[in-house]
This record gives C-alpha cells, sequence and structure tokens, in this order.
C-alpha cells in the first residue's frame, strides 16, 4: 500500500523531488539549481537536458533520504515554471535549443506588431514576451532548418510540463490545460489550440502538445502514476486550499504572483491583471485572475549574483534590518520590462534618489520594498477587477523566509500577511491534484484540512506613512518607463 504522494516542482532557478503524506506532511526533499544562461542583455535560457537530468536525480536522491521506493508512491503531480518553451526531436528526444525563459524578452518587436484587442479577447492574455507563442515563432525563424524539420513533423515543441511527461512517460506529446493558457495559443473558452492564433504564429498544431484537464493519468514512471500536472503558480492556489471563489494568494519566487480564484467564468481584466485557468478536474474548469510580477527574489538574486553585494539570498534580510528605511530611494527591477499591472516592456530597472549617503542596505532594503510594492500594485487591481478586497493576504514561496520582507508587505498593504505551515505549497498543490486523482486524498475538504497558519505580521506603519511610499513608488515608476524600444 503506497502512502505517500510525490511532486516535481520545477521552478525558474531550481527543481526540486519532495514527497508528502496524507496530512499534507512534507517527509523529503531534494533540490538541485540549475545554470541561468543569459547569452544577451534581456535573454534568458536554460539547458533543457539538464533540468530533465536533475529531475530525475531529485527523485531518486529524495526516495533514497527517505528510505522510500517508487513503489511507496501512491502517484507522482506535476507542476513547473509557466511559458518557457522546449523544442525538442521527436526521434532521439535531445533538444534542438535552449529553453527559451518567460523573463526573455528577445521577441519584444514581435510582440509590437500583435493586435492587442483580438489577442485578450481570444487568450485573456495582454500580448507580452512573457508568453510562449512568440518564444515559438522565433524558435521556427531562427534556428537553423528548425522549420522545415518542425513541419515534417519531427520537432515537437512544449511547455515544462510537456518536457517532463514526455520524457517520464516515454513519449506521451501532452500539455495542461493552465499551461497551454500560458502560451497566447489557446481559446480561454473552449481550452483549445486557436487556429487564428496559430496561423499569426505560423505554428502547426501537430508540433504542439495535447491539451488534457490538469488531473489525470498522462503515464507511468517506474509503475508510478503521473496523475497531475498544473503551472507552479495555480499549483500553490491550489495547495493553499483556495477552492472558492474571491480566495486567493501571493507566491514570491524568483518572480511574484498574486492569484484569485473566480470560479467557473473567466473575469475579464480591465485593470491589467490576466484571466488565466486556475485548474481543469473532468470537465470542471476553474479559472483564476492573475497578478504575475517578473522580478521578486530575482532582485535579490540579482544583488547576490550580479553586483555581489549579498553572500546568501537570506542575508538580504540582515543587511536589510541594518538601516531603519531605505533613506527616500526607490529600487524599481524592471529587468524584464514592467508585468502586471503596467506592461511595459520599455521599462528598464533604476534605483533613484541616491546619494553619496546611501550604502548597500538601503539599497537591499528597498529591493526587498519593490517586491511589497508591486504586490500592493496588483492587489489593487485585483480589488478593482474583482470587487473583493483582501482583508489577509496567504503567502508562500522562497522570499516569505524574510521576515522583514513580509513585515514591510503588511505594512505597505495595510492588512496581515498570512503564511501557512507548508511553505512548499506549490509542490503541495500538484501532490494534491495527483493524490485526488488516484482516490489517495478523497475531496477538497480532506485538503482544507491540512491548512494551518505559521505566522501572521500585521501592520505597523500608519496611513500617512502608506501613502507617502506609494506615492514615491508610483514617481519612481514613471521614470522607468520608455528607456528601450
Ligand atoms: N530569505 C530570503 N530573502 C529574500 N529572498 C529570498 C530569500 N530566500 C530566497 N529568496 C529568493 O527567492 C527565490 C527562490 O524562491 P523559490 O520559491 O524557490 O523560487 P522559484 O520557484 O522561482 O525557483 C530566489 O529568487 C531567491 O533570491
Ligand atoms: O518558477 P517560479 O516560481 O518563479 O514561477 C515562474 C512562473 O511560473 C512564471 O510565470
Amino acid at each position: 500500500m503506497a502512502h505517500f504522494v510525490g511532486a516535481i516542482d520545477q521552478g525558474t532557478t531550481s527543481t526540486r523531488f519532495m514527497i508528502f503524506d496524507r496530512a499534507g506532511r512534507e517527509i523529503a526533499r531534494h533540490q538541485i539549481e540549475h545554470r541561468q544562461i543569459l547569452p544577451a542583455a534581456g535573454w534568458v535560457e536554460h539547458d533543457a537536458t539538464e533540468i530533465w537530468e536533475n529531475t530525475l536525480k531529485t527523485i531518486s536522491v529524495a526516495l533514497a533520504e527517505a528510505g522510500l521506493t517508487s513503489g511507496d508512491l501512491a502517484a507522482i503531480g506535476i507542476t513547473n515554471q509557466r511559458e518557457s518553451v522546449v523544442a525538442w526531436d521527436r526521434t532521439t528526444g535531445k533538444p534542438c535549443h535552449n529553453v527559451i525563459v518567460w523573463q526573455d524578452t528577445r521577441t519584444d518587436a514581435l510582440v509590437s506588431r500583435l493586435d492587442a484587442a483580438f489577442v485578450r479577447d481570444r487568450t485573456g492574455l495582454p500580448p507580452a514576451t512573457y508568453f510562449s507563442a512568440t518564444k515559438i515563432q522565433w524558435l521556427l525563424e531562427n534556428v537553423d532548418g528548425l522549420r522545415a524539420r518542425a513541419e515534417a513533423g519531427d520537432v515537437l515543441f512544449g511547455t515544462i510540463d510537456s518536457w517532463l511527461i514526455w520524457n517520464l512517460t516515454g513519449g506521451q506529446h501532452l500539455t495542461d490545460v493552465t499551461n497551454a493558457s500560458r502560451t497566447m495559443l489557446m481559446d480561454l473558452e473552449s481550452l483549445q489550440w486557436d487556429q487564428q492564433l496559430l496561423d499569426l504564429f505560423g505554428i502547426t498544431r501537430a508540433m504542439l502538445p495535447e491539451i488534457r484537464p490538469s488531473a489525470e493519468i498522462y503515464g507511468h514512471f517506474e509503475g508510478v502514476p503521473i496523475a497531475a500536472a498544473i503551472g507552479d503558480q495555480q499549483a500553490a492556489l491550489f495547495g493553499q486550499t483556495c477552492f472558492a471563489p474571491g480566495e486567493a494568494k501571493c507566491t514570491y519566487g524568483t518572480g511574484g504572483f498574486l492569484l484569485m480564484n473566480t470560479g467557473s467564468t473567466p473575469v475579464r481584466s480591465s485593470h491589467g491583471l490576466i484571466t488565466t485557468v486556475g485548474y481543469q478536474f473532468g470537465s470542471t474548469v476553474t479559472y483564476a485572475l492573475e497578478g504575475s510580477i517578473a522580478v521578486a527574489g530575482a532582485a535579490i538574486q540579482w544583488l547576490r549574483d550580479q553586483l555581489g553585494v549579498l553572500d546568501s539570498a537570506a542575508a538580504s534580510e540582515t543587511l536589510a534590518a541594518e538601516v531603519e528605511d531605505s533613506a527616500g530611494i526607490c529600487f524599481v527591477p524592471a529587468f524584464s520590462g514592467l508585468f502586471a499591472p503596467y506592461w511595459r516592456p520599455d521599462a528598464r530597472a533604476a534605483i533613484v534618489g541616491l546619494s553619496r549617503y546611501h550604502t548597500a542596505a538601503h539599497i537591499t532594503r528597498a529591493a526587498l520594498e519593490a517586491i511589497c510594492y508591486q504586490t500592493r500594485d496588483v492587489v489593487e487591481a485585483m480589488a478593482q477587477d474583482s470587487g473583493t478586497t483582501l482583508d489577509c493576504l496567504q503567502v508562500d514561496g522562497g522570499v516569505t523566509g524574510n521576515a522583514l520582507c513580509m513585515q514591510l508587505q503588511a505594512d505597505i498593504l495595510g492588512v496581515p500577511v498570512s503564511r501557512p505551515a507548508v511553505a512548499e505549497t506549490t509542490a503541495l498543490g500538484a501532490a494534491y491534484a495527483a493524490g485526488l486523482q488516484v482516490g489517495f486524498w478523497h475531496s477538497v475538504d480532506d485538503l482544507r484540512a491540512n491548512w494551518h497558519e505559521d505566522r501572521r505580521w500585521q501592520p505597523t506603519w500608519s496611513l500617512e506613512r502608506r501613502e507617502e511610499g506609494i506615492t514615491r513608488w508610483k514617481a519612481a515608476i514613471d521614470r522607468t518607463l520608455g528607456w528601450v524600444g
């Protein structure tokens, strides 16, 4: 009898395999970072083979460390960084190019030619370099011989879920609907590839995977059913047990992503949010509104890796705590332009207000504040679009390990911030979806009972201080616009 469920969480910076028991408790995990390949300004790539090898390794090490074998797993769920595109050879299974990552802005010019109203209406997405369609178009137009091979049926495309399903199951070319909803190629109502969009980007249907619900048996790996695939932010929504309309969470990883469950109908945004599929079980579809922030923890990574002012991401908390505030500076980390709610590809990052007085501690504190101000911007847009004002923000993801940042978030939002006991809600959500599919869990009520609060931060700033900060932040945003393009 299998007592556990496993989840592969293939994120932007690392791949982890986690094992959960029936109470949703973590039994084991193994995590491996992969290389961030930055070939030119604005370009971000990963090595698909490295990601696949890391996936295999994390599964075997986590099982070994827990003293388990694959036979102890009732199912495996997959969750993944979304939008990033892989192209691979159907016969050899070898990638034809590096993964073009969601943060990559090389397709700026292709995006600027799109009819924004048409794309938004069909897909729920504002045209942006963020999504998969122009990345596939770029590969077809720029990799020698790729279009001819793809049209002959020799090359397959997919997001990371498809790449992992293909490798784990020995050749199933499938994707789940939440990932498909991020490609800018899927009709949000029919949940199928849209022929007009395929024609627009020069993509043929046979190059793409079949779209399937978020939970079903896609195939087997070492005899274990691969029973769910779900984009990482939607998985976190599920792992945070936001099953009812109006329930929302914010995940702070490389980027930041606020998602609100909107029930069985797609809610169209008029305030700069995305309409997306939350999850699909059988024929029941749940939609979500999403505020996507391109750079959250990535700003801390940048301070660590590019500027070298931090030894580790965690050191950002101690350094930022050395000063009482950011002494009037603002850091807008628009490295990939600005996503929600601005959608300005022409923005680039800036630190404004600097004088000789300022130190690395002020800049680090401003980076943490930027994560929180960006989140406040999307919380505001969410309230305008959904008519629902959050009275508490449920949070998760790597950055939530930073207590100072979460205190700043409560201060800047003016509402409490709550972190669950299992902060790895992305992996947990994928495990939940897979476990429900195979009957390991029986209903979402079982899952709700597993949610426990670990820590809550209460707002401490006066309204005046909050408003002053927001005004300064908006002025800083204005200064980043129109820098490129
Ligand atoms: N204590 C911390 N303070 C601030 N940022 C952190 C902290 N720990 C991790 N991070 C940031 O969180 C990100 C990793 O979080 P994770 O949820 O694993 O992201 P992803 O799924 O995008 O790979 C990195 O960008 C890292 O810089
Ligand atoms: O890998 P993460 O957690 O930063 O998530 C990336 C998102 O899926 C991009 O849309």
